[in-house]
């Protein structure tokens, strides 16, 4: 695969060019959020300009050109992630949060009883652990979680064990926010449907970052947001199997997602408007198709590679001082393109914060995981994540800043 021309990319991304302290920029906190290219910033700017209007309502030309665009959004997503039920198995959601409490409130809350089991993994985002703990309580169903081995991957044998005839639902993330561990999720969603269960893939730290199928995946639903591939924030997507989707009750209730109101009944609006109540993010799905322009004309797999490379290296160099612990597999097909680690004695946020004194971003917390914290036995930690505009240069950098935090608290 042709290496990807960062120096050309980064020139799409004016804000890598601020500088803080005299420091130019280290951006590596991408799983949190990923920067914003022109093309992305100039088509929602074009829309605000030229074709601004309300959707799925207007009979004039303007509205007219806002609900085509709005809608063929539909469409270009379905296409990069081959859902080739189209736009009728694509929902706009705020992000991928919004994606797993909508399954959980418009599937959950209808399905979910006493004896039914949903089934988790202990490397969750809180995005689904708490919604989907928070659904099991209100239903009497019971929340169980897979376990994950010393170096992070998922245990399969567990997996298998505890997906039984009682699950209903199996939620696992795809690639995990804190580990960068790559799931076998085909492998799960053919254990779940196994035993008539569904299963929903959390895919917001994939779809960014390598080519995702879900019909080869097979997942029911399959989530993620554009703020995190290049795209603005204020857009998630919900894949759902068509079947699937028109069997669920609607999530939010209003405008659109109606076909007939009277005073006594409503009926719902065809997929995937059922789901879509109110005014929708308009410029937002218009930034989204403009971010999947952007990144398939790098390409996905170049991405994938681009990252991988980055990630190893990483690994390698933070991973040479015996003081960094980094979790997660080691680097390979089995790993995303972030690293997670802790420099021994030297708290995560204190870390951060001196990476900060060098204008290095990254992440430091629990990156919405504490119960994977607690099971790693540590409170917090810091974590550098890549993307399309990264160097093995800027990873250098981190590795220089660490070594100042090594020595100002050695
Ligand atoms: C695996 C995974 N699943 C769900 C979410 C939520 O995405 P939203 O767009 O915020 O809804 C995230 C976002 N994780 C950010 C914020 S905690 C991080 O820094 O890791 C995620 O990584």
């Amino acid at each position: 695969l042709e290496a990807l021309d960062v120096g050309a990319i980064r020139e799409a991304f004016p804000i890598l060019q601020r500088e803080f302290n005299g420091e130019q920029l280290v951006y590596l906190d991408n799983a949190a959020t990923t920067q914003t290219p022109d093309p992305v910033i100039d088509a929602m700017s074009d829309y605000y300009r030229e074709y601004n209007a309300n959707v799925h309502r207007g009979i004039h030309h303007l509205s007219q050109e806002a609900s085509i665009a709005y809608e063929e959004a539909h469409d270009r997503v379905a296409e990069f992630i081959g859902a080739s039920g189209g736009r009728e198995e694509i929902v706009f959601t705020k992000n991928t949060t919004e994606a797993e409490n909508l399954v959980a409130y418009a599937w959950g809350l209808n399905e979910l009883g006493p004896g039914d089991e949903i089934v988790l993994t202990e490397m969750e985002h809180h995005a689904s652990l708490v919604t989907w703990q928070q659904i099991g309580k209100r239903t009497g169903a019971e929340v169980k979680y897979i376990r994950i081995d010393d170096d992070g991957r998922l245990d399969m044998d567990h997996a298998a064990d505890l997906i039984t005839d009682d699950t209903a639902m199996v939620s696992a993330v795809h690639v995990s926010n804190t580990l960068g561990t790559v799931n076998p999720v085909s492998d799960l969603v053919d254990i779940a449907h196994d035993h008539d269960a569904l299963a929903f893939i959390d895919g917001a730290q994939a779809v960014p970052n390598r080519p995702v199928d879900v019909e080869a995946i097979d997942a029911d639903f399959y989530a993620f947001s554009g703020h995190k591939m290049a795209g603005p924030t204020g857009i998630g997507v919900l894949y759902g199997k068509k079947a699937v989707l028109e069997a669920m009750q609607p999530y939010l209730y209003g405008g659109d997602m109606i076909t007939k109101v009277t005073y006594e009944e409503s009926t719902w609006n065809d997929l995937p408007w059922k789901f879509e109540a109110g005014t929708p993010q308009i410029a937002e799905a218009v930034g989204l198709v403009a971010a999947i322009d952007y990144l398939e004309d790098i390409g996905m797999d170049r991405i994938e590679a681009h990252e991988q490379e980055l990630a190893r290296y990483a690994y390698e160099q933070l991973g040479a001082e015996p003081d960094v612990e980094i979790y997660g597999p080691e680097p390979g097909p089995d790993r995303g393109g972030l690293v997670g680690f802790n420099l021994e004695g030297v708290h995560a946020h204190d870390l951060a914060s001196i990476m900060n004194d060098h204008a290095v971003a990254i992440r430091a917390g629990d990156h919405c995981t504490q119960p994977l914290h607690d099971k790693l036995g540590v409170a917090a930690s810091a974590r550098a994540s890549f993307y399309v505009y990264n160097t093995t240069a800027e990873i250098d950098e981190l590795a220089v800043a660490i070594d100042n935090a090594r020595q100002l608290f050695a």
